[in-house]
């Protein structure tokens, strides 16, 4: 029989094997109902699969789930959700080209909730829009919605099939900070009503700022769990990855040289007329990292997909781009001729843009490099080759397994982006563009990823970088510009430079024209509804 302190969720000796990787090894984990609880672990340690036994979608090797102390078998998603279990995933599951409210009942329809009419469902998904503040408009297509906004479906969904607990993988990978805090809230107060929280994160100050508890894995296996209060990020750090790490970007001041990138007046209006780029004014100096701030959604997408060698398709594109003083094409160009050109770039989507899923590692580290002589014996890729190099750059930026055959989608998502990340910058580009850098990299990865990018910045090359991350551009940035709307809002030195003062512009707004008193609205990508506020 249940008591009050039964925890919520109990997992006993779980184990799961995918071939020779042992992803979870005898894991115990102990949730108290009513609290929020952080897993922690660097890439491939094993939280993702992990949440998949107890969401259903794999079936332990091993092992024994106990919810609200009854052991279950969780054989499927919709057993999950019978035992009041929802998953807000990574990569969100709605259905894009469906409205919310269809997204929001869809499979939904079956045990207790049978086939509920539309209009109760319409009025049930308002009434818990209105009382967790998650305001969408359910008739709005999911395509339409922010990523910020497909994250509110994806939670009014589980709390729609009336989740007692629920999964969130990085929620925040994808948030802008406001979106985030906003996020946090909603997390306190279904907590404080009783909902049992997982959060897997890789960013410590979120486990600081949000959990009760918090469990390390590492390596598939559960090596620690303690109370937030009694511990701290350099310890949490230490325990995920077994050595020290430096939480802090460690750089000499840049000496810039001459200018790698000029941008004079890129303009682009899309497929629908919308304008994206209002005319951008940039230079980029060898030397010297450039970071771009911005609430995602105001340009830099756009920006880096041109300098990337493919703008959206259908767009008017306007402007000059100089790469080291000679003129580049701003279309009929595409990824491969722009990194013949000296530009690397790892996209801000690693699965959409940055690799082929279905591929193996070692294609997907020649893929937009299949031409370069070093891969080809007279008119065939020299298949050999390729996967030598690849092994090597597997092993130096530690992609783990450290196996070149593995097909990209078996890699856990931070070492996808390891291997993006060591497939562009081993091949020391003159111009590196690089979007989103560290997204869902364990901190061990984010600590030798900037290294990496430093160290090219001492080489003499120049780096675009674009990033949500507000202490990321702080921090490896030589010179950060705000773009909102299209348009560079200025620029600023990180060292004369506070968070405010660029959450202002970000917003749109220049601290240096606005009184101090005046508000300043909350940082929001442009169309996004301001009924709804930033998330
Ligand atoms: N379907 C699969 N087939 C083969 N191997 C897999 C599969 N899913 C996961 N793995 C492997 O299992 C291990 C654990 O992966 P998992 O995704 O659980 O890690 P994670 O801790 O969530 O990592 P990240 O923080 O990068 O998301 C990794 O080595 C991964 O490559």
């Amino acid at each position: 029989m249940a008591t009050d302190d039964t925890p919520a969720i109990e997992l006993r000796g779980i184990s799961k094997a995918f071939g020779p990787v042992q992803a979870n090894k005898g894991i115990d984990l102990m949730v108290p109902r009513g609290t929020i609880h952080g897993i922690i672990g660097e890439n491939g340690a094993g939280k993702s699969t992990l949440m998949s036994i107890l969401y259903g979608f794999y079936r332990p090797d091993a092992g024994e789930i106990l919810i609200g102390g009854r052991p279950i078998v969780i054989s499927d998603s919709q057993t999950a959700i019978r035992a009041g279990i929802g998953m807000v995933f990574q990569h969100f599951k709605l259905v894009q080209n469906f409205t919310v409210l269809e997204n929001v009942i869809l499979g939904a329809e079956d045990g207790r909730l049978l086939r509920p009419s539309l209009a109760r469902a319409r009025g049930e998904l308002q009434r818990l829009a209105r009382e967790y503040e998650l305001q969408v408009d359910p008739d709005a297509l999911i395509e339409e919605l922010s990523v910020g906004h497909q994250q509110r479906v994806e939670i009014l969904k589980a709390l729609y099939r009336q989740a007692d607990i629920l999964i969130l993988d990085e929620p925040t990978g994808v948030l802008t900070p406001a979106e985030a805090d906003h996020l946090f809230r909603i997390l306190r107060g279904l907590r404080d009503e009783g909902k049992t929280i997982i959060l897997i994160t890789h960013k410590l100050r979120e486990i600081m700022q949000i959990t009760d508890n918090v469990s390390v894995m590492r390596r598939g296996e559960m090596v620690a769990s303690v109370k937030t209060s009694e511990t701290s990020p350099a310890a949490l750090a230490e325990l995920m990855v077994g050595r020290k790490v430096l939480l802090r970007v460690d750089k000499a001041p840049a000496t810039p040289g001459a200018p790698v990138l000029e941008l004079r007046g890129l303009r682009m209006v899309d497929a629908e007329g919308v304008e994206r780029l209002r005319g951008i004014d940039l230079d980029i100096r060898a030397g010297e990292i450039l970071g771009i701030a911005g609430v995602a959604g105001n340009g830099q997408t756009q920006l880096l997909e041109i300098l990337g060698g493919y703008p959206e398709a259908g767009a008017r594109l306007e402007g000059e781009i100089r790469l080291k003083g000679q003129p580049l094409p701003l279309s009929g160009s595409d990824g491969r001729a722009r990194r013949r050109a000296g530009i690397g770039h790892v996209p801000e989507d690693r699965q959409v843009e940055g690799l082929i899923m279905d591929f193996s590692a070692w294609e997907n580290v020649a893929f937009g490099y299949q031409d370069a002589p070093e891969f080809n014996r007279g008119p065939l890729m020299d298949h050999a080759a390729i996967r030598a190099d690849a092994q090597g750059k597997i092993e130096r930026f530690d992609v783990r397994p450290p196996n070149p055959d593995l097909a990209a989608k078996n890699f856990s998502g931070g070492n996808q982006q390891k291997i993006v990340v060591a497939r562009e910058v081993e091949r020391n580009p003159d111009l590196l563009l690089i979007g989103q850098p560290t997204r869902g990299v364990d901190i061990g990865a984010i600590e030798f990823i900037h290294k990496r990018i430093v160290a090219l910045r001492d080489a003499g090359k120049a780096v675009l970088l674009v990033s949500v991350e507000l202490d990321e551009i702080m921090a490896l940035s030589d010179r950060i510009a705000v773009m909102f709307d299209g348009r560079i809002m200025g620029e600023r030195l990180p060292k004369a430079t506070t968070s405010g003062d660029l959450g202002c512009l970000m917003a749109g707004v220049d601290p240096a024209v606005v009184p101090a008193t005046e508000a300043i609205p909350p940082a929001q990508a442009p169309g996004t509804e301001p009924g709804g506020g930033a998330v």
